[in-house]
Parts: C-alpha cells; structure tokens; sequence
C-alpha cells in the first residue's frame, strides 16, 4: 500500500514537474528573461464566435466514441458554470481548454493562444483545480505547495516562500504554513489547493467539482475566495446553489449543447427535464 502510494506521488510529481517545466519556459519568455518566442493572436477561424474563451467547430472522440460533433462555443463573461448529467461530457470540455485533450477537429483558444499549437502556454494561462485535493498536492507542507508557483513564475526559493506567507496571513492562515499537508482535512486541502493555483494569477480557473466533499460553511468560504478574484472562473458543479452570481450556465446534455444563459433560467429547464424524465420512468 505504501509502496503503491508512494508510486502515485512519484508518478504526479513527474507529471507536474514537466508541466512546471514547460510553465517555466514560458514564464521566462513572459518576463522577458529568454527571446520572446512569436505568440499569434490568431484570429478566430468563425469571428461570430469570438470570445475570451473560444471552442470552434470541435469534434471529440473518447475511447472511439464521437462525444462532440462541430461543437461552438464562446464567451467573455468572467463567471461561467457548466451542469449536465454524469457522462455528458462536462469534463472532456474542460480538459479541451487547458490542452489536457485535444480534438480530431476543430479549433479551442484561450484569450486567443490555441491551446494545441500554443500548448506550452497552457499551464501559465489555465489553473486547474480537481475534485480530489490529493491529486494535486505534492509537497509536505502547506507554505511549501504555495511558494512552488512562485518559484514557477520565476522568483528566488526566498522570495516565493515570502510570496506564500504574505498570502497566508491575507487569508488569516498563517499558522498553516509549516502543517503536513496530509494533516490538512479535506476542506482546508482544497483551500489550499484553490490558493496554490491563484497565487499563479492564472487568467482562467477552472474548477471540476471542487465542493463535493465540503461542509456549507467551506463550500461558501472557497466561493467566496474565486468570487474575490479577477479571474475569469469556470466551474463544474452538481450543486446548483453556487451558481447564485453566475453571469451564465451553460447545460452540456451528450456531447452538445441543450441550454445556455443565465443561471436561473438554465437551471429550471434542466429540473424541468429530470422531472419529465422521473415521470416517465
Ligand atoms: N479517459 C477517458 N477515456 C475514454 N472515455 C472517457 C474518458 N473520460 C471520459 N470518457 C467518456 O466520455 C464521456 C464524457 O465523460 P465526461 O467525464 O466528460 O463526462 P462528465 O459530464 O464530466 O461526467 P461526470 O458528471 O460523471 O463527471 C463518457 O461517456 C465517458 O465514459
């Protein structure tokens, strides 16, 4: 068991040393330490879909099975939320997004960077937060998860610990800096998980069902640490009641698009078809 645990750890951490990695490089190329490399804004291939976030004419397979078939999709709004049933592919979206998949056909951009020819900008330009906090945390102590996205966007091992605490006492957590992260209880994982990725200044979070372990008290104090961000925010959530603020949801029904707008409306729709569907059952 401990042996296999400890295979996991190894396995993530190689995985997110090659995305730091490559984070790195285009830090450095950000920051003007390295040549510049030329960065396309391209334009969109359809400009009636231009956005900040833009998925263009995408087709997706998943273990050979079509998921998305020409799938459009944009927007510049700053909360978005995305709801459908298990398996409709709210995930595969997300992941399209940051690089982690890619599609047959079809183009995704992310503040205009293709996310497939500009995938090295990916990790700078997209957090990811996942539902499990332990797929993502990799160092022992709390200050030290925090000031390795420092050390990322290229400060000194001084400074980013420096960069971690002043974070820390911000959130009134300053006594958590030197806590093993695996004494943490899942809710505080998460929140520190959530504030390792914003101390990047990532320009799009995305959030896979962050909240689903959480108590109502946590679940509103890590809503409330995106909404306090300038972050442009994507979240998968089955609890409908954290999409209160949202400027728009979008309902992803197998692999294409049944409703988009604002919360509110979205959300009775889909109740409204869950309702038809039990009645019919
Ligand atoms: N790694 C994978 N390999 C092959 N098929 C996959 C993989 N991940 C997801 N799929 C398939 O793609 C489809 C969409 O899955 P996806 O995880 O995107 O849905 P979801 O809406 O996020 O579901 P859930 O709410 O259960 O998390 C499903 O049919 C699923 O079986």
């Amino acid at each position: 068991m401990g042996g296999l645990h400890f295979h996991a750890r190894q396995v993530r951490l190689y995985f997110r040393s090659f995305f730091n990695l490559v984070a790195n490089i285009t830090v450095s190329w950000f920051s003007g330490k390295q040549k510049t490399p030329a960065l396309t804004h391209e334009a969109p291939l359809y400009p009636s879909l231009a956005g900040n976030i833009c998925i263009e004419q995408v087709d997706l397979q998943r273990a050979d099975t079509p998921l998305f078939q020409q799938l459009s999709l944009s927007w510049n709004e700053t909360r978005v939320g995305l709801i459908g049933n298990n398996g409709s592919g709210k995930s595969s979206l997300v992941r399209l997004l940051n690089g982690l998949i890619t599609p047959e056909q079809g183009r995704v951009s992310v503040f205009g960077y293709d996310t497939v020819k500009q995938a090295a900008l990916m990790p700078a330009l997209v957090g990811f937060i996942f539902q499990n906090p332990d797929h993502q945390m990799i160092f022992p102590t709390v200050a030290e998860e925090l000031a390795f996205g420092c050390e990322q966007l290229g400060q000194s091992t001084q400074k980013a610990r420096a960069s971690a605490l002043a974070l820390l006492a911000e959130q009134g957590i300053e006594s958590w800096a030197d806590r093993p992260v695996t004494q943490l209880s899942e809710g505080q994982k998460q929140r520190v998980c959530i504030l390792s990725v914003l101390i990047m200044k990532p320009r799009l979070l995305i959030l896979d069902e962050p909240f689903s372990s959480l108590d109502l008290p946590t679940r509103r104090l890590l809503l409330a640490l995106i909404h306090n961000t300038d972050t442009h925010v994507l979240l998968i959530s089955h609890d409908f009641s954290v999409y209160d603020d949202f400027d728009r949801l979008i309902w992803v029904d197998g692999g294409q698009i049944k409703a988009d707008g604002l919360p509110d409306e979205v959300i009775r729709s889909y109740i409204a078809s869950v309702d038809n569907l039990s009645v019919s059952l």
